[in-house]
């Protein structure tokens, strides 16, 4: 059903002493199963966002449901229905991370008993069974990063709220964490609203994406469709030479296209339609130069975000 899962409208957010709400007027749905990812610049109100899901902060004004209820006023809700990994955790450095996670437990009404067994195959999961028995001091950035997964996951959650969950992770950890991700979802039907300055990993991940600016949304849409509406395609052309690369980076300048060099590979942004390439293949006849080879390059969502949050 559209909206089971978030349902929010009109939703705003003012913190007191700032001239512009944090979060303006937003209204979405998320449904149950789904994967979104939600893009911003710095500032735009994302954590806000997701701290009146997860009911940790209420809206100044308008309305927010998650699986139907309230979230500040229902702790149903934020105890058991919603997993959330944030940006920091409040942990006890001078406790091992086994015992954090234990004093999570607790806070959250839930016994260690029955947790443990999930949790443990959670932390084994994120190569995290060693690290557990060490003080949270002495873990690395990359380790307590996985621990706050941890945390977030001590019951499997209809909804899991990732907020940076790759950030400080490496290449390797980042992807560890994406598969773990990508198996909770499919093997337990678990929701996720996610969001990274990392773009690829949304791109990769996610079916649908919330795209907001200075509190306001500018679009939701899914990945493909954001690059068809906001994306361009541009020309790869390959010279025989770095002079030769100047010669056709210059036309390009001069037919008012923006071109980036690379020794001897020219990109020219916009010029995806093979309409450019007679022109430049005349011109470079003329001056003498030669095109080894040519090809087109479509967007990423990264350059969409790019190009939708500057108009933003
Ligand atoms: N507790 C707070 N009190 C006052 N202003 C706040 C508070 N939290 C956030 N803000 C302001 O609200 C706006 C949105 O902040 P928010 O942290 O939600 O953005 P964000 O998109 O998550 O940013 P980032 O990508 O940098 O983490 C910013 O102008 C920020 O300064």
């Amino acid at each position: 059903m559209a909206g089971d899962m978030v349902d929010a409208a009109e939703l705003t957010k003012c913190y007191r002493g700032k001239a512009t709400p944090a979060v303006d007027g937003v209204s979405f749905e998320i449904n149950e199963g789904e994967t979104v990812g939600l893009l911003g610049p710095n500032g735009a109100g994302k954590t806000t966002l997701m701290k009146m899901i997860c009911g940790v902060t209420p809206p100044t004004s308008g309305r927010i449901r998650v699986l139907g209820r309230d979230p500040v006023e229902d702790p149903v809700v934020t105890k058991h229905g919603i997993g959330a990994m944030h940006q920091s955790g409040p942990y006890d450095q001078m406790l091992s991370g086994l015992d954090n996670l234990k004093i999570a437990t607790r806070f959250r009404g839930l016994s260690w008993r029955e947790t443990e067994p999930w949790a443990m195959e959670v932390a084994a999961y994120l190569g995290l069974t060693d690290a557990l028995q060490r003080l949270v001091f002495q873990l690395s950035g990359g380790q307590r990063q996985r621990l706050q997964l941890v945390r977030a996951l001590l019951t499997i959650p209809r909804l899991l709220v990732l907020d940076e969950p790759s950030a400080g992770l490496d290449v390797a950890g980042r992807h560890q964490v994406e598969r773990f991700v990508h198996w909770l979802r499919a093997e337990h039907g678990v929701t996720v609203l996610w969001t990274s300055h990392h773009i690829d990993e949304i791109e990769r991940n996610c079916q649908r994406v919330l795209v907001i600016s200075q509190g306001r949304v500018l679009r939701f849409a899914q990945p493909r469709e954001l690059i068809r509406e906001f994306g361009g395609s541009g020309l790869v052309v390959t010279t025989a030479d770095q002079v030769a690369a100047k010669v056709v980076a210059e036309w390009a300048d001069g037919a008012g296209y923006l071109a980036t060099v690379d020794d001897t590979e020219v990109r020219i942004a916009n010029a995806g339609d093979h309409d450019v390439l007679p022109a430049l293949v005349r011109h470079c006849s003329d001056a003498g130069v030669a095109i080894s080879s040519f090809g087109t390059v479509t967007d990423s969502l990264e350059q969409v975000f790019l190009r939708m949050t500057e108009k933003g």
